[in-house]
């Protein structure tokens, strides 16, 4: 059976080529390899980073096997406005990067980078476009299967994992079960990493890290245990996962709009059900920067600050993006004209 050169049939060949050559690069643009791919970005890019990191080969991973994998899990992520199939493709690339990091070189097995890649991917999958404090406010059965805690992220691991136990899908059928066994755990303990509201406990464990790092003589990390290598792992999918202020000011725009609409939807359902709005989720009371502003300087400068550490001096230039995108925003706040789409 054989696959497309791309993994994915598109009238755009040489246009997708040319673009996925930049799959390493920071700040790849997700929304016209979505245009180019015939919207199938998440299995474009994850089959160029399987390739690129010969990890068919290594695994041997049969094309179309992966094909069909990527294929279907693209098929369950939800057309909502943020949440979608465009955010695992950007959310898998960026992590793709952030592997690439100079004082992270050699420092993982293949089975990690593997491992790490497809939690990426499969990280948000089925998502509804509306919060965990939603699911649970409003009984929904998910709040149910899961009692409340990290709902949403058991929710696409299970979706993830079931989608492997068809045969045609089975992209790991050849690993040992050893193997399949500790890949399991890793994509487990990253998916549910990307809880928001495990960030304060995950920033804290980064910043001790930080402060006792421990490295080699061309300053590669040193990560002894399966606590300190997970940890690293957790923050890095989670840094991937809040990448969307470090990127070009167009792109991260453009996901800002989009958040903003799922946000606003969510408070739509709210308005009707009589229940209270969630913060910034009021489409009649939006102040889309001052929340940018204060998302980055709470949240995400703070964890880029400290991944920027870790790695240093490979995120330099993403903190200094990211510091230039908070500028703008911030200069949007004060003069009277502000409006984020224009
Ligand atoms: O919701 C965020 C965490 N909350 C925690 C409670 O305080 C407010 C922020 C993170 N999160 N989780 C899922 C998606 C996103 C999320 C991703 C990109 C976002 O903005 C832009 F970069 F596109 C984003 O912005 C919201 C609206 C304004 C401030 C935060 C949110
Ligand atoms: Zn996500």
């Amino acid at each position: 059976v054989s696959v497309p050169e791309l993994g994915v049939e598109t009238s755009h060949t040489d246009e997708l080529r040319s673009l996925m050559s930049h799959i390493n690069d920071w700040g790849l643009d997700t929304f016209r390899i979505e245009d180019l791919s015939c919207q199938r970005p998440l299995t474009a890019i994850t089959y160029k980073i399987f390739q690129e990191r010969f990890l068919l080969r290594t695994y041997a991973i049969e094309p179309h096997t992966l094909i069909s994998y990527l294929l279907t899990l693209e098929d369950h992520y939800q057309q909502v406005p943020y949440h979608n199939k465009a955010h695992g493709a950007d959310v898998c690339q960026s992590m793709h990067v952030l592997l690439n990091a100079s004082a992270l070189d050699g420092v993982f097995t293949d089975l990690e980078i593997m491992s790490a890649i497809f939690a990426s991917a499969v990280h948000d999958v089925d998502h509804p476009g509306v919060t965990n404090q939603f699911l649970i406010n409003t009984r929904n059965d998910l709040a149910i299967m899961y009692n409340d805690e990290s709902v949403l992220e058991n929710h696409h691991l299970a979706v993830a994992f079931k989608l492997l136990q068809a045969d045609e899908r089975n992209i790991f059928s050849n690993l040992t079960p050893k193997q399949i066994k500790t890949l399991r755990k890793m994509v487990i303990d990253m998916v549910l990493a990307t809880d928001m509201s495990k960030h304060m406990q995950l920033l804290a464990d980064l910043k001790t890290m930080v402060e006792s790092k421990k490295v080699t003589g061309n300053n590669i990390i040193m990560l002894e245990s399966y606590d300190d290598r997970i940890q690293v792992l957790q923050n890095m999918i989670h840094c991937a996962d809040l990448s969307n202020p470090t990127k070009p000011l167009d792109i991260y725009i453009k996901w800002t709009d989009r958040i903003m609409e799922e946000f606003w939807r969510q408070g739509d359902k709210e308005r009707d059900l009589g229940l209270e709005i969630s913060p910034m989720c009021d489409r009649h009371v939006a102040s889309v920067e001052k929340h940018q502003v204060g998302f980055i300087e709470f949240i995400v400068h703070p964890l880029w600050e400290t991944w920027a550490d870790l790695v240093y001096p490979d995120a330099s230039a993403i903190l200094e993006t990211l510091e230039q995108n908070r500028d703008w925003y911030q200069a949007r706040l004060s003069s009277p004209s502000s409006s984020s789409s224009t």
